[in-house]
């Protein structure tokens, strides 16, 4: 199925497929186990912690958190920070905050780390909770002390090295990386203020052993959260097809040069395995002889795709928009 942009672009969107096959999918195997032990640990922490700074993904607002942080780290005040703001599409930030609010968070700050929006946010914010809130033994420390958690991949490294970059003038303390995983070693302590004395723990990214639906997986990996290879690149590409037509987000088609947009992932595998060069002659055997053919690549064409997306350069995505439009409408 095939279609011109100009001609999709005022069509309502009735021209692609309406749900994504989902079945026979084992979701459990994408999400390794070993997290738990880091759990174990940030737990064993807690005591030396003022608050909680909880990052996740701004392009999931809705959906993908671990609940296991609540129930295991819940004591202490919280700040969510949805980070990767510059690759979300926040048209509906109010309806999110509203919801997340009714949710019992209470603060929650939009971040890039990248463009530096809005870290400057965030230490007020959580000077202000410890502050006000009962510090325990704590209470006659002069130095603050905040614990950095989430999935794997949101930016909690590099939340952290932007804080220090805006409150200190210096530079990373911590590594960042394209990967689910960077940051294997527990709780290292990194000086992000001199005024308070602030200290934050980073931690490994922790997922939920518990994720709800395939859907929400296929989301999760999106973003990054999953090495991609565990779901299959060219099941992720076909995913985000998908959603970027639902979304009408048409970007694709200009990026790679196509003709029109399409919802069949091997038709624009082909195409932008093509206009990259990335295809490969193989030697097929017919009744007349062997012949060469011009094979795509489409594992490398899915991987580009899903690189270009995640960079943003096909433009900012809110992949819960179906969890937002499922919310009952707001009070005015
Ligand atoms: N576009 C964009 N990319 C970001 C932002 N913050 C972090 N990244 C990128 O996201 C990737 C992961 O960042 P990290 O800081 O390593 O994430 P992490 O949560 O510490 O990752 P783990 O160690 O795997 O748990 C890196 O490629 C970062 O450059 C942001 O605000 N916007």
């Amino acid at each position: 199925m095939r279609v011109a942009l100009h001609a999709l672009c005022g069509a309502a969107g009735a021209a692609w497929r309406e749900s994504f096959p989902l079945g026979g999918r084992d979701v459990a195997r994408w999400f390794p186990g070993h997290m738990a032990k880091g759990l174990k640990k940030m737990q064993s922490s807690l005591k030396l912690v003022d608050c909680i700074i909880e990052v996740h993904d701004a392009r999931i607002p809705l959906s993908g958190r671990n609940p296991l942080f609540q129930e295991t780290l819940g004591l202490k005040p919280h700040v969510l920070v949805l980070n990767k703001m510059d690759l979300a599409d926040l048209k509906e930030q109010q309806k999110i905050i509203q919801h997340l609010e009714g949710e019992g968070l209470k603060n929650v700050v939009f971040t890039s780390c990248v463009k530096d929006e809005n870290i400057k946010q965030v230490m007020p914010l959580v000077r202000g909770l410890v502050e006000g809130s009962y510090r325990y033994h704590r209470g006659e420390n002069l130095e603050y002390c905040a614990m950095v958690i989430g999935i794997p991949n949101v930016g909690k490294s590099s939340l952290i090295n932007a804080l220090r970059r805006q409150h200190l003038g210096k530079g990373k303390a911590t590594r960042v990386g394209g990967e689910p995983g960077i940051t294997r070693a527990v709780m290292s302590r990194i000086q992000v203020c001199d005024w308070p004395l602030m200290f934050l723990l980073d931690t490994p990214g922790v997922l939920s052993p518990r994720i709800e639906s395939v859907e929400m997986g296929l989301k999760l990996a999106l973003c990054g959260t999953v090495l991609d290879h565990l779901v299959g690149e060219e099941t992720l590409a076909d995913y985000l097809l998908y959603t970027l037509n639902r979304h009408q987000l048409f970007g694709y088609v200009q990026h790679y040069g196509l003709d029109g947009a399409c919802d069949d992932v091997a038709s624009v595998l082909k195409r932008v395995a093509v206009r990259l060069g990335k295809t490969q002659k193989v030697k097929v055997l017919t009744g007349t002889g062997d012949v060469n053919v011009i094979q795509p690549n489409y594992p490398a064409a899915a991987r580009d795709f899903l690189r270009t997306f995640r960079s943003g350069l096909l433009g900012p995505v809110m992949l819960d928009r179906d969890v937002l439009q499922s919310l009952p409408l707001a009070d005015p």
